[in-house]
């Protein structure tokens, strides 16, 4: 009998299967849920923050008291302000921090990633004045490296809580990981982050998921600014549906699919978020619509609104390749040119009737001239 060859490293089989240890990068409350979702799956995980005296409460008290009170984190969670410690042999990266950091992020934790691991960026935006999704952003600063992105209903504070959810897991799929889809990143990414409580699908549409979670933000505050001037339900579910029409054109013109908008990232994450104060972004456009001050929305305190940011980015991207957002031209005019938000909204429903299918053609003024 022919005694068994030992595997020269050229005939090692990808590997396949769960990431070991994963580092989050941000320990906000989005990547203390993720922290929280990877051990609970049973990775060893490392939390990276900024803020040494956040990390060193962390550690203290295994709460993340600013972000996440009330919620214990295993002893599987180490939090640590060293990038070096965070990336000490991560097979995966989770990116959580604002979108507006994406680029500097990727930079600082570039030396520390190796070459093969995949990363999964888990914010919601586009990149203000290049218009650049936030993978095309970290593909520029991170090559070599397979970068995913993570989207959908997924209020931070519920998932820590474990209440069930699911959501949609993004990578490009080569040709290889189609003939072994059990080696490629988003399968051995799902596996790792899984649990009865935290259910990926896997897609391979980048662009949809990406325009989808830019574009449901600034949807939410026109949900927000509506709901805060004392209109009614009606009106949101129009401006939902409107949303939605805004997702598909958008995500078709930049090569994304429809089907990707109709699946979590896009009509789950658009209708959670619009539908409640516990959205920033909601929050934030009820307090406009109500008539508080920008500078006295959430007291005064900084907080992430992606919207606010996301309706200039996406503005501006629409613009570039001709795509029609009138919900979100909206918000963006509200928002960004002083536009008066009762006549904005006017002038969205005094809009030329059209087809609701495309293939009708129509536009037909009002006779009122309205
Ligand atoms: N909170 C939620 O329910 C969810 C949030 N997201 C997305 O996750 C991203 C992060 O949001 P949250 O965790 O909620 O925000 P957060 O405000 O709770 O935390 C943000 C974290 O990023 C850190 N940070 C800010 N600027 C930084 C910089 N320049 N360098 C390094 N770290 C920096 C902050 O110190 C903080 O730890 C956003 O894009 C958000 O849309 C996505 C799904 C759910
Ligand atoms: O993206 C989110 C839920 O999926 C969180 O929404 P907000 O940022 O509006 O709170």
């Amino acid at each position: 009998m022919t005694p068994p060859r030992s595997a020269s490293p050229a005939e090692t089989p990808p590997e396949t299967g769960s990431y070991r240890r994963i580092a989050v990068v941000g320990a906000g409350a989005w990547g203390t849920a993720l922290a929280l979702i990877a051990a609970k799956a049973g990775r060893s995980v490392r939390l990276w923050g900024r803020n040494e005296a956040d990390i060193a409460t962390i550690r203290n008290t295994g709460c993340n008291l600013r972000y996440m009170p009330g919620v214990d984190l295993p002893p599987d969670i180490r939090a640590t302000s060293a990038m070096a410690e965070a990336f000490e042999d991560a097979e995966a990266v989770l990116l959580v921090t604002p979108s507006v950091t994406l680029r500097d992020i990727c930079r600082q934790a570039a030396p520390h990633i190796a070459p093969s691991v995949p990363v999964v960026l888990c914010a919601k935006g586009i990149e203000t004045g290049s218009g650049k999704l936030l993978s095309e952003v970290a593909s520029e600063e991170l090559p070599d490296r397979p970068i995913g992105v993570l989207s959908g209903p997924t209020f931070a504070r519920e998932v820590a809580l474990n209440y069930p959810t699911a959501v949609t897991l993004a990578f490009p799929f080569a040709q290889a990981d189609r003939r072994a889809p059990h080696t490629a990143p988003a399968s051995r990414m799902a596996l790792s982050l899984g649990s009865e409580a935290f259910r990926p699908y896997i897609s391979d549409d980048l662009v949809g998921v990406e325009v989808a979670g830019a574009v449901k933000n600034v949807i939410a505050i026109a949900c927000g600014m509506m709901t805060g001037a004392g209109y009614a339900e009606n009106t949101r579910a129009a401006l939902i549906t409107w949303g939605i029409a805004e997702m598909m054109s958008l995500a078709e013109a930049l090569g994304g699919r429809r089907e990707t908008i109709a699946g979590l990232s896009g009509i789950g994450d658009l209708t959670l978020t619009c539908s409640s104060a516990t959205s920033r972004n909601m929050h934030f456009g009820m307090q406009l619509g109500a008539g508080i001050a920008r500078e006295d929305v959430f007291h005064g305190s900084p907080t992430v609104v992606e919207g606010d940011v996301a309706a200039i980015s996406v503005i501006d991207l629409a613009n570039r390749i001709g795509v029609e957002m009138p919900v979100s031209r909206a918000v963006h005019d509200i928002l960004h040119r002083g536009a008066d938000l009762r006549d904005t909204f006017a002038a969205l429903w005094s809009r030329p009737i059209t087809g609701e299918n495309r293939s009708l053609n129509l536009a037909l003024t009002h006779p009122t001239g309205a």
